[in-house]
C-alpha cells in the first residue's frame, strides 16, 4: 500500500471518529453525528471539516435570551411567536405530510397557558392555510390581548375547538397526529402538572399517534428532561432558537432547530453554535 494511501485513509478514518462522537458531559453537543449524517448526502467533503457544536440551553439562560430579544432588540412577543409558530407548521408538515394524515388531515392542537400555547394557535393557523385541518384544544386562555387575537383569527378562519380531550382511543381514532403546545421553557416541575393539563398529559402518554413537541415535551424537567423515564414519549420536536438542556433525552424521529429569528450578535454572545440553516428554510432538521 502506497504511503499516500495509507495517508488518506488515516485522514478519513479521523474524520469518521469525528462524525460519531458524542458527549453528554457538558451543554455543548458534538452534533457531529446528525450534521454529518446530513452533511454527507449533500457534499462528503463537508464532514472532514472541524465539526462544530451546537449549544444547548439551561432554563434561565433560554429566558435570559428570550428577554434580551424583547428587550435590547425591541421584537414584540407576537413578531417571534409568528415565526416560532410557522415553523412548527412546517416541520408537522414535513413530519407528517398531508398526503399521509388520515382521516381527513385532522391535527390535534393542545395549547397551554404560556407563550408555548400561542405557538400551538399560530402552528394551528398555518396548518390549516396548508391544508390539514387542525382541531384545538386550549382549555385556559388568559385574559390578554396577544391571546385574545390568536383565538378570534382561529375561530374566524374556522378551526374547530374542543372543550375536552377524548380517550386515548378516540385520540387515535380521530388524529393523525398532536401538537403538544402545553408548556415550553418556563414549565416549573416542582408540584406536579396542575390541571387541566395533568389529566391531558396522561392521556398523552397512553396515544399511539405521533406527537409533536414545541420546544419541551411538556410535563418534562426543562434541564433534567425525562429523568425517570415516565414522561411524554414525542415522535418529533422541534427545539425554538436553540435546543434546551432537556433535548439531551428525546429519542424520537424528527429533531427540527426552527424560530429563525436570532440576531448573528446575539448567537455569538451565548455561543449558539447553531447549523446553516438551507437557503430560505425555516427549520433544520438536526
Ligand atoms: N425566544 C424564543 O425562543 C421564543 C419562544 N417562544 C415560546 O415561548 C415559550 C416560553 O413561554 P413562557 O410563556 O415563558 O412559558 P410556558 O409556555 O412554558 O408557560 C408558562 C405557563 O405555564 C404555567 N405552568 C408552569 N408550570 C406549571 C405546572 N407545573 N403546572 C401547570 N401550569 C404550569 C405557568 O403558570 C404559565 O402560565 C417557549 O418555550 C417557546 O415555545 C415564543 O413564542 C417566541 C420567542
Ligand atoms: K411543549
Amino acid at each position: 500500500m502506497s504511503l499516500l494511501r495509507v495517508f488518506t485513509q488515516a485522514i478519513s478514518f479521523s474524520a469518521f471518529l469525528q462524525c460519531s462522537s458524542f458527549s453528554k458531559s457538558s451543554n455543548v453537543y458534538s452534533k457531529a453525528t446528525s450534521h454529518c449524517s446530513n452533511s454527507w448526502k449533500q457534499d462528503k467533503q463537508l464532514c472532514t471539516m472541524p465539526v462544530s457544536s451546537i449549544k444547548y440551553l439551561g432554563q434561565a439562560e433560554a429566558q435570559a435570551f428570550d428577554q434580551e430579544l424583547f428587550e435590547e432588540y425591541k421584537f414584540s412577543v407576537d413578531q417571534l411567536m409568528e415565526l416560532a409558530g410557522l415553523s412548527c407548521a412546517h416541520a408537522v408538515a414535513k413530519a407528517y405530510p398531508l398526503a399521509e394524515c388520515k382521516p381527513n388531515g385532522r391535527v390535534l392542537i393542545v395549547a397551554g397557558p404560556g407563550n408555548n400555547g400561542g405557538d400551538g394557535l399560530v402552528c394551528a393557523r398555518h396548518l390549516s392555510l396548508f391544508g390539514y385541518t387542525p382541531v384545538i384544544l386550549y382549555p385556559k386562555r388568559p385574559k390578554r390581548e396577544l391571546f385574545e387575537g390568536l383565538t378570534t383569527q382561529c375561530e374566524k378562519m374556522g378551526l374547530e375547538f374542543i372543550a375536552e380531550i377524548p380517550s386515548a382511543e378516540g385520540v387515535d381514532n380521530q388524529f393523525c397526529c398532536i401538537v403538544d403546545g402545553i408548556f415550553g421553557f418556563s414549565f416549573n416541575p416542582s408540584s406536579g402538572i396542575r390541571p387541566p393539563f395533568g389529566q391531558i398529559v396522561e392521556v398523552l402518554k397512553q396515544v399511539k399517534v405521533p406527537i409533536c413537541s414545541i420546544d419541551i415535551p411538556s410535563g418534562w424537567d426543562v434541564e433534567k428532561g425525562d429523568a425517570d423515564g415516565k414522561g411524554l414519549k414525542p415522535d418529533c420536536l422541534i427545539s425554538l432558537t436553540a435546543p434546551k438542556l432537556c433535548a439531551k433525552w428525546f429519542q424520537g424521529k424528527f429533531h427540527f432547530l426552527g424560530g429563525r429569528f436570532v440576531p448573528s450578535a446575539m448567537e455569538e454572545k451565548y455561543q449558539l453554535n447553531l447549523p446553516k440553516y438551507n437557503g430560505t428554510e425555516c427549520i433544520l432538521q438536526l
